[in-house]
Order: C-alpha cells, then structure tokens, then sequence
C-alpha cells in the first residue's frame, strides 16, 4: 500500500481495542505502527495489512491527545498528513490539530470508528443493541420506573405512600402505618425510586441493632439492594489511613447504639449522605445523646424518613419532638402543635365533603398532612381475624431459694400447650431476657423442650440462628421465646399462636408485640394465648384491656392516650387490688369508646385521606403492570444471555436457571451470581419462592446488560442482506441511529425532561433520505444474517461512501438535536414554574410547606437548565443492508 506515511493515523481492523496508531515506520514491503495505548508497535506486511485509515469530517467530534475535544470545522491534507481545523468545546477557541497529535483514545463515536476499521457484527446482537435502547427509553419515562422490581404484592396503601414520598423534592415525612403493614416496603421502594432515578446516591439507615440483619436482608431480597453495616470494628478497619469509613459504600446500615455512642459522629455527618432512614424512630428520645446525634444527622442530610408504628408511644410530646426532626421550623411550639390538634373534627368534616386538588389542600393544611403517612388496618382491610383465649391459673407463693419456675403454674401451663399444639409453632414474648432464659432452661429441664431464644443480650448472629432454629420446619424448635425488645419489629407471620407470658403496661407495647404476628403475609388467624395468675398484675391488666379497650381482638390505636389518662389510676390497683376496680373499668371503656368515636370522625379520617387515594392508588398498579411487560423483558433477556454466553436452562413455566459460561462475551456482568442464580420474571412466583431473583427492568442485572448494550460497541456496526426482488440485486441502504441523552449527574433527576432520545436516518446508495418512507420493522422482516466474513467484505467496499453520508447527515442530526433541547428546555421551564407556583400558594395558607422544598425547586430548576445545555450526540448503530436476491 503505497498511501502510508509518517505520522499518519491508522486503527487495527482486527484490534479496534488498540486504539488509534500511529505510523512510525515505513521500511518497502512493511509498515511499522505503534499503539499509544499500551505503547506497542506492531509490524505488519504493507499490501495487506489490516488497517484502516481515521479520516474525520467537517463537523464531527475528535479529542486531542492533552484531553480535550474540539469539532472539526475544515480539513486541509499536507503531504499525506491530514490537518484538521475547529474549535475547542471547552473554551471555544479556534484550534489546529495536525493528526499526529490527535489523542489514541477514539470513544468519541465507536460505531464510526468501528465502520472506518470494517468491523461488524451480526445482525440479532444488532437488533438487541436496538432493542436495549429503546426499553432502556421506556424506562426511563415510566412513572414507575423504581417501583416495578420491588418483591412485594401490590398493595394500594403502600404504593402509594411510597410515590408521593418518593417524587417530593427533599422529602422529609413520618411513615406510621400500622404495626406490620409495610413501612419498611415503604421505605425501600421510596429509596428504590430515587436512588435509580438519580434523585439519591448515598442512603444511611438508622436501626435498633436486633433489626440489622432483617433489613439487610429485607432490602436484598424484595429489592435487590445490597447494604452494608458498619460497626465499631468495620469503622476501625476502614479508618485505618486517616479516610472517612463511611465513603465506602453508598447504602449504609447502622444501629442506633452506635449513633447513640457519637464514636463517628463527625465522620457520619461529613459522609455526604443524602438520604436518612430511622426506623422504629419512637426510640429517638428528646434529650438522649441518640435523639441529640440523630437531630444532628437530620439537620444535615436533606432527605429524611421516620418510621414508626407508635408515633404517640412515648407521648404526644415525644411526637412532636420526633416531627421536629423533620421540621424544627413548622413544629417549633408543643401548645400550637397541640392546639391544632384539637381542630381536626372540623378539617375532617370540611374534608369529606371535597376532591381533588381542594382536597389536597385542605389535607395540607392540616397540621402533620403533609408530613406523616399513617395507613390503619381498619381502611386496607383483609387482615385475620385475631382470638383472644385466656387461661386462668391458681396464684402460688414461692418458695425462698428455689427457682421461681419449679412451681409457677403458668410453667407447667405451658407444657401443656405446647403437646396440646404440636405441630403448629408458637411465639412467647415475655418481659425481660432473664425471664426468657429462665423458661428455655425450664422447659429443657422439665419438658426436655429445646427453645429458640430471641432477646437483647444475644449477638446478631445468634438471634438471626435462632430465627432461622425457629423457622425450620423439619427440625425447628416448637417454640421461640422472646423478650420485650429483641423481637421488636421483627417477622413472624408464618406463626399463628403468641403466648403472652406477661403483659405490659403500655398498650403500643401490647400493640407492638401481637404486631409480631398480625402483619401483612399472615394466613390464618391469630389466636392470642394468656396464661395468668389469679389476682395478679396480669389478671387486672387483660381485664383492663380485653373488657376496657378490647385491645386483643382489634388494633388499639388510642390505647396510648386512654393509657395517659388512666396511668395513675392503673398503677394504683396494680399496687393494691386485687381485681380490676369498677369505676377504673368504666372509665376506660367510656374514654376508649369517645377517643375511638373522635378520632375516627376527626384524626383518623383525615390520616386515611391523607395516607391513601384509592384511585391515585390503583393507576399506580396499572401502571406497574403495564410498564413491567414480563413477557418483553423475558424475551430480552433471553436473546442477551445466548449472545453474551450465559447458560440458561428452563425450569417450569416461569423459572429459569442462568449461569456464566466459560464462553462470556465479556468477562462478568453485575448483577449475575458466578455460579448462577434462578431467575423469575412473574411476581406471583417471585412471592412465592423468595430466594430466586425477580427480574424487572429495575433489576440490576437487567440494567447491567441494558448498559452494556447501550454503551458499549456491542451491534453497534452490522450488515445484513436484503431479499427483495422488486430491488435491483447489489441496491444497499444505510440506517443510521443517532442517540442523545443528559449525562446523569447529581440529584436533579435531569433525565425525567431529557431521557434517552432516538434520531433513525435510512437512505439508499444514493444518498436519498428514505427515513419516513420506510419503517425500520419493514426492514427487519426482510432482512437476514449474513456471515461475518462476507459482512466484513461488505463493509470494507462500502465504509467510504458510508463514511461520507454520515458526514453529510451531521447537520440533520445537530439540528434535530437542538429541537430537542430547546423542547426539552420549555418544558423543563413550563413544568418546575408550575411545580414552585404550586407550592409558594399552599405556602401562603400552609406553613408546613418548607422553604427548603421551594428553594430545591429553583436550584433544580437552574441545575437542569445547565444540563440541558449539554447532551450527548452520539452515533449509536450503523446498519448497512445489502439486496441479495
Ligand atoms: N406488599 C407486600 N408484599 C409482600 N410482603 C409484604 C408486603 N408488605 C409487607 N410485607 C411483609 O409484611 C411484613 C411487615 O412488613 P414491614 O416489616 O415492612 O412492616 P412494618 O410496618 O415496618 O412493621 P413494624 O411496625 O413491625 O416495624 C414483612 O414481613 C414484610 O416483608
């Protein structure tokens, strides 16, 4: 090849990975041409060496070797050389660049490079490549997108807490379901929402420390998404160089001891976290180092969720104090926020008499609307039934010395129950990690009954075993005894009977401890089991709150307050009676059955209101299931492991095995087990097997393989033939896909005005535009694979005259490309104004909206606007089609 000279710059058709070569050396029969890459050089036989020369074009995009890029605006060639001239894109300043000095790295538009060095590949990795894209698009514009991979029923309550949470700008709320209806659920789709949308990057949940590892693997199983803890002992081994432990890792689970104990606090609140979980947030005490540090981490960190079943369990002061946290501006007086408190009749009956956006603002002005989410059994419905059996016993004296449980008839009582259930599983929760001990040695002694035991002083190792002790059902012990707080929050659906060893005084711990059982999944009844001692503290308080509050039966929402009325009266008869006094009695059934009449016409219906629309609710489902497109995804899936090697073998109908093969594309893709995983795409069966993953288009191995395929060179250059006789045999067409998108960047979410964004060219051999002539399904049903070697010859004849449509199609796709942004642009105007009007006007009658929401309006709205300044323009996917007839 004669047309070789120094300094020139060639790719290896065969190694395109090389990058861009340079010719160092020109001796007769060879050339010599030298990677920068990995700085080699390479000899090859000058007539047939497999290189292709980089000619770039007026209005392409190229990149100098010291980083930046310019477009070219004019070429100009100098013995052999090309010089190329343009402008800078950083600085706009005018620049020349002879070829020689243009940077190895050729990213700037892989397809043409790939077309330019007569690479193709086959046809279907073509239309996969395609495929991807245009799912990848979908995505991104669904407004579920976030909310579809989550293996959860699809419960209208928790749907749609979670997406009003979820697309608030800074969302700062109290989640206060009803213990076991899903707060957690809750929680995990709001982060699971923003963090694939952008909005948040790096998550720090709070957690007592028996709850760790259940939400560890709760956010893994129903959402795929994989969270750290950190100690004591992590914190020390990551500090070791002076860093930020909690750099790390982006999702972070801590207990509240360890924030309690302000060990890390400064690190914590420097770790740039922007989005805070704490759970069973009634803990949160005001003047506790745990409440201090937390209100700290709260001032800092934008985004806040508390979660608690009870918000009111330590008092309506310890609700305020925990609103506080959320907003110390709107919830700075206890007397205001009290006295607000007692006008909710009135808002409740204002309330049911609007809709829509009235209503909205109507729930907004009431005092915790726009801040607390409390969904109540009472509204959801289809809960089981709940049974009270209580079995009196005779009192008895102990005996100095020997152990209490030689001779407590509750002991012996429990024995009994325990043949009499076999072989259903029972739950005990009892006061005190003493009392657990005592029992499981009691029943080993007398019974040769081996207990799981579940209580505070245990490790997380230990108590996760004995859950899982429990669990078992083969081998599993019968019986788990549990104190007060090591089984708080905990899941225990798949049992049906709960022995209340004892009972405690505080009717949310009550509510708390059956909460255990009567959650969501639940499938039977739930029979509660009181053994209790004549005249004892025990026998006042089932009376108290079976015949006062019929707390066992039915969820007990304003026990708490019934509870504060009555506390020193109760405590006095504990002291002294000997049953339940009368008056005691009536007074509480009187006040239950006014708090309920109240709070159902006043507080409740308003949180009801405020906590789900049904039909808000329901789109949202429909959405999901129109937007999750199983059978779609299934399709995709399967046409991306056969090409990228992954081994699949069908299980049934709706499972499937998939492992990595020794034939991998590429050498790992995220989100795939290495020694494989099965795999679901049907949520019915992803329910009921929860340890195969559940694929959607939130999964991350399904995002894995939509962003290999979406920005790497995969089908990014293919030939296929064409067999249409009415079509002159040799007749080709060229189809050019052209991509732009926003680069996704901090937590503006820019993409949600500017996702992914397709411009398709087709001409003919010619030159013609044929694009709104001829569909590009048309083609595909046409067209057929053409082997690689024929292909590659293909391109070899035709990448010139390609090379130069496309150069001709520059201006097309610029143009297109500015139509974009400047629709994108008005709309991104049009909708975040209306979006800052909305909310400046409730501000005016509502002070609980914050002005940060309203400020992260505008920083949003200037953050977008600079974005949109800026997309991509990429040429995605070159297709030549050739007619073979
Ligand atoms: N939509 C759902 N589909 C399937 N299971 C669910 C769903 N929602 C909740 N669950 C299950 O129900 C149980 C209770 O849910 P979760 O733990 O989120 O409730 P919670 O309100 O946080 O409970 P607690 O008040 O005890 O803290 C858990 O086992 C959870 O996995």
């Amino acid at each position: 090849m004669s047309e070789f000279s120094l300094g020139q710059r060639w790719l290896s058709e065969t190694e395109t990975s090389l990058g861009l070569g340079i010719i160092t050396h020109i001796d007769g029969r060879q050339v010599t041409v030298m990677f920068p890459s990995n700085g080699e050089s390479r000899i090859y036989a000058s007539h047939d060496a497999p290189l292709a020369r980089l000619q770039l074009s007026e209005g392409q995009q190229a990149k100098h070797a010291d980083d930046w890029s310019f477009t070219i605006t004019d070429v100009k060639e100098q013995s052999g050389l090309l010089i190329y001239f343009g402008q800078r894109l950083d600085d706009q300043s005018e620049v020349m660049v002879p070829e020689s000095q243009l940077s190895h790295q050729i990213d700037i538009n892989p397809a043409l490079t790939r077309l330019v060095a007569g690479n193709a590949d086959r046809h279907d990795l073509y239309l996969l490549r395609n495929q991807a894209s245009e799912f990848y698009a979908r995505w991104q514009q669904s407004p579920v997108a976030g909310l579809l991979g989550a293996r959860i029923g699809l419960l209208p309550h928790q749907l749609y807490v979670s997406h009003t949470v979820a697309e608030r700008y800074h969302p700062r709320v109290l989640l206060a379901d009803e213990v076991g209806l899903g707060k957690t659920i809750e929680a995990g789709m709001v982060m699971q929402r923003r963090l694939l949308t952008g909005r948040n990057h790096r998550v720090l949940v709070i957690v007592p420390e028996s709850l760790r590892n259940q939400w560890l693997v709760e956010m893994r199983r129903r959402f795929a998404l994989t969270f750290s803890v950190f100690d004591e002992e992590r914190c020390q081994q990551l500090s070791d160089e002076g860093a930020n432990p909690f750099f790390a890792e982006q999702l972070i689970i801590v207990s509240d001891q360890f924030v309690a104990a302000g060990e890390w606090q400064s690190q914590l609140q420097q770790a740039e976290f922007d989005l805070l979980v704490v759970d069973e947030a009634h803990h949160m005490q005001a003047g506790t180092a745990g409440y201090e540090h937390t209100e700290a981490l709260c001032q800092n960190i934008s985004d806040v969720l508390l979660l608690t079943a009870t918000p009111e369990q330590e008092g309506s002061e310890g609700h305020f104090q925990r609103l506080r946290l959320l907003d110390p501006n709107r919830f700075n007086s206890l007397d205001d926020f009290q006295q607000q408190q007692s006008h909710y009749r009135e808002l409740a009956e204002q309330a049911s008499q609007l809709t829509g956006e009235a209503l909205d603002q109507l729930l907004d002005q009431h005092s915790t609307g726009r801040v607390m989410f409390r969904n109540r059994r009472k509204h959801i419905g289809g809960f089981p039934q709940r049974h009270l059996h209580s079995y009196a016993l005779p009192e008895f004296m102990p005996e100095s010395g020997e152990p209490w449980w030689l001779e407590d008839p509750r002991v012996s009582w429990l024995m009994d129950f325990l043949k009499a259930q076999k072989p259903h599983k029972t739950l005990l929760i009892c006061h005190s990690a003493e009392q657990v001990l005592d029992l499981s040695e009691a029943l080993r002694v007398m019974a040769g009954v081996h207990a799981a035991v579940f209580h505070e002083g245990m490790s997380l190792l230990e108590r996760d075993r004995a859950a899982a002790f429990f669990a078992s059902d083969e081998d599993g012990s019968p019986i788990l005894l549990c104190s007060e707080i090591g089984s708080e929050g905990r899941n225990f659906q798949f049992v049906q009977h709960l022995v209340l060893f004892d009972l405690p005084e505080n009717p949310d711990l009550l509510e708390q401890r059956i909460g255990r059982l009567d959650r969501i999944g639940q499938q039977g009844d739930v029979h509660i089991h009181v053994p209790y001692l004549q005249h004892s503290d025990e026998a006042l308080l089932l009376d108290w709150y079976h015949l006062g509050m019929n707390a066992f039966e039915q969820c007990n929402p304003v026990g708490r307050q019934v509870y504060e009325a009555e506390r020193d009266a109760l405590q006095r008869a504990l002291n002294s009676a000997e049953s339940l006094p009368d008056d005691l009695l009536q007074r509480t059934r009187n006040y239950h059955q006014q708090l309920v009449q109240e709070t159902e016409a006043g507080r409740d219906k308003l949180q009801e209101l405020n906590a789900c629309r049904p039909e808000a609710a329901a789109q949202l489902i429909q959405h999901i299931n129109n937007d999750a497109d199983a059978d779609a995804l299934y399709d995709f899936m399967e046409s991306f492991w056969d090409r990228f090697g992954v081994n699949t073998e069908v299980l049934d109908e709706h499972r499937m095995f998939v492992k990595p093969s020794e034939h991998m594309r590429v050498p790992a893709i995220p989100g795939l087990a290495e020694d494989g995983m099965t795999i679901t795409v049907d949520r019915d069966t992803a329910l009921a097997f929860e340890d195969i993953e559940f694929l959607s288009w939130d999964h991350p191995h399904v995002q894995a393989a939509i962003e290999l395929l979406t920005t790497e060179d995969f089908g990014s250059v293919c030939v296929a033939r064409l067999q249409n006789k009415a079509l002159p045999a040799g007749a080709w067409f060229l189809e050019l896909d052209y991509v732009t998108e926003v680069p996704r960047s901090d937590n503006i979410a820019a993409q949600e005005f500017y996702p992914q964004q397709r411009l398709r060219i087709l001409l003919d051999s010619q030159g013609r535009d044929l694009s709104d002539k001829v569909p590009r399904d048309a083609l595909t049903q046409q067209a057929s694979f053409l082997d690689k070697k024929t292909a590659r010859q293909i391109v070899r004849q035709l990448r010139d005259s390609a090379q130069q449509f496309i150069q001709q199609q520059q201006p097309t796709a610029e143009a297109w490309l500015q139509q974009r942004i400047e629709q994108a642009c008005d709309q991104a105007q049009q909708r975040l104004s209306q979006q800052k009007q909305r909310l400046v006007a409730l501000k005016e009658k509502n002070p609980a909206v914050r002005d940060d929401e309203i400020n992260a309006i505008d920083a949003r709205q200037t953050a977008v606007m600079q974005a949109l300044k800026q997309p991509t323009l990429s040429l995605f996917a070159i297709r030549i089609l050739v007619n073979q007839t």
